[in-house]
């Protein structure tokens, strides 16, 4: 497989943005009415408005040649239908079965994955049921009334994130809380204020091997122990989602207490499976299965619709325009709806650790760029921050608005000041301010010449800024779920696009061997100090202190 330079579009990318990357967007604008109309696109209700973006209808064709020669839909519907493409780990990459609805088998390795997948859901369903209708309790016949989940990564900030995105469509009665850093003072604060008899622990750890995630549920164990539970009362309130059936039972789960979950479900796309248990406990389980069926929708769209008007496909390529060609390094993600406040980091996860790779599955190094910094937060609070260097700073940030159009809660005119600024910001960013307007401004102000010339430039916006508008009807488990899976598949696009596998993550594994290494020689000064000055001088340090 060619790399993606070597590709015939990608040489006529580059000269198309040779002629094209001084065009502003301003005058694209101008100069055609139908703009919107044309670099605008719906997918299962969720309107894209990619007209803000520094491209023409040349741009997008030959944007879209480029995924067809990089082989996008055929490579999207080898994903679906179980190819090995996780290759490093000789893996199915099968998150989509999770939330597939068409009652069609999805095959891995020739074996239909359905069952056990429906199997799984119904368990889930029970379970859920059973907490909140009190008829599975505590070891005292307590009601649970919170939930203390365990996990990190993809075990953690699905769930907690969306959770917390949810938060109006939570069940009362039950409270989940979230804790992942191997930092004591998380989990010590979160088990100060639980209450033992009516408190359910749930870790979820695909691989039952994770060095926080363990310790977090040994020390929520310990707590257990000393406030009155026994040994035996373990198995009502410890729980565990794991595809590793066989730690989590060494470790002293209860085989029935083991929710499963499979190797072709990547961490950070396994929110739809029993990871999603934290969800389904907050919000009941009709939502959580509001969420699969939004996310299946979007499946839809992404496997069935033209390039042209593949949502996912569209923000794929555009990212891959600004990265490879205008040499952007980051992409700012700004909901402007509050209980989005943490989908950044959720896509943070999702797009950095699929595509923060420098080479290809079949062992050549890559000379361009790759998967960029995702950041954000949510709007408006980041334009009294770090708006002002998407706006004027030096570096080019391509940016996604996301804004619903109905609020979860009307207050007065809250919700029409919230949409004012997300549609003024991204004018903003388009169309800039000229010096000419800044100096307009300043007549009559009674300036000299040379101090306006000290000043303009520095009220001058550049604008050209690219942004796309996502606008949702309102943030419904449905619609969370379709937003979620638009991500998964723009990653999906870019991955294949850049030629590298999006679904492994050897990029964590160095820190952790060595983590533990150096763990060995905090607890235990005997052991040798034989690494980099710099790194046994702080281990020393740690060591004298705690002395
Ligand atoms: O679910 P596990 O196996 O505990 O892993 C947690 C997370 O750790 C990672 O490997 C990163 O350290 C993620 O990919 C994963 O989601």
């Amino acid at each position: 497989m060619a790399l993606f330079t070597e590709l015939k579009s990608f040489q006529a990318l580059k000269a198309h943005f040779e002629e094209t990357k001084n065009l502003h967007m301003r005058d694209l604008f101008a100069q055609d009415a139908e703009r919107f109309a044309k670099f605008s696109t719906t997918a299962c209700g969720i309107e894209l408005d990619y007209s803000k973006n520094r491209i023409t209808e040349e741009t997008k064709a030959l944007l879209l040649d480029l995924a067809r020669e990089a082989k996008v839909e055929e490579k999207r519907d080898g994903m679906f239908a179980g190819a090995r493409i996780n290759t490093s780990e000789d893996r199915a990459v099968l998150h989509t079965a999770l939330r597939n609805k068409s009652g069609k088998p999805v095959l891995c390795d020739g074996v239909d994955v359905m069952p056990e997948v429906q199997a799984t859901l119904a368990k889930m369903k029970a379970f859920v049921n059973e907490v909140h209708n009190g008829t599975r309790t505590g070891y005292t016949g307590k009601k649970f009334t919170d939930v203390l989940a365990i996990g990190i990564g993809g075990s953690f900030l699905g769930p907690k994130i969306m959770t917390e995105a949810l938060k109006p469509y939570r069940v009362d009665g039950i409270k989940v809380h979230f804790v992942a850093n191997v930092d004591g003072s998380h989990i010590h604060d979160v088990l100060a204020t639980l209450p033992i008899e009516s408190t359910l622990v749930l870790m979820s750890s695909k691989s039952f091997g994770t060095q926080e995630t363990l310790k977090n549920t040994e020390t929520a164990k310990e707590w257990f122990l000393a406030n009155g539970g026994k040994f035996e009362d373990i198995a009502k309130h410890f729980m565990c989602v794991s595809s590793n059936i066989k730690a989590a039972t060494d470790f002293g789960m209860d085989a029935d207490n083991i929710f499963p979950m499979w190797d072709w479900v990547g961490g950070r796309y396994s929110l739809w499976s029993a990871i999603g248990l934290p969800i389904a406990l907050a919000l009941g389980f009709d939502n959580f299965e509001a969420l699969l069926d939004g996310a299946y929708e979007m499946d839809q769209h992404f496997l069935n619709t033209p390039l042209e008007d593949n949502v996912p496909a569209l923000l794929g390529v555009l990212g891959v325009w600004y990265i490879n060609f205008f040499g952007a390094q980051s992409h700012v993600l700004l909901p402007y709806d509050h209980y989005l406040r943490g989908f950044p980091a959720y896509v943070q996860q999702l797009d950095m650790e699929s595509n923060g790779k420098s080479a290809t599955p079949t062992g050549d190094y890559l000379d361009y760029s790759t998967g960029p910094v995702i950041w954000g937060g949510e709007g408006t609070n980041g334009q009294h921050a770090f708006h002002q260097l998407i706006h004027q700073g030096t570096v080019l940030i391509p940016a996604d608005f996301i804004m619903p159009i109905h609020s979860q809660h009307e207050m007065s005119n809250h919700h029409a000041m919230l949409a004012s600024n997300c549609f003024g910001q991204t004018q903003a960013l388009m169309q800039g301010k000229t010096v000419e307007q800044v100096k307009a401004e300043f007549a009559g102000k009674g300036l000299t010449d040379e101090e306006i010339e000290k000043v303009a430039p520095q009220k001058v916006f550049e604008g050209n800024k690219p942004t796309n508008t996502i606008l949702v009807d309102k943030l419904t488990p449905k619609a969370l779920g379709q937003i979620i899976a638009m991500y998964e598949h723009k990653v999906f696009v870019q991955g294949i696009i850049w030629g590298i596998n999006s679904f492994d993550q050897w990029g964590v594994e160095l820190g952790k061997v060595l983590g533990n290494d150096v763990l060995a020689k905090l607890e235990d000064s005997s052991i040798e100090l034989n690494g980099d000055s710099s790194t046994n001088a702080l281990i020393e340090r740690f060591r004298n202190r705690n002395a």
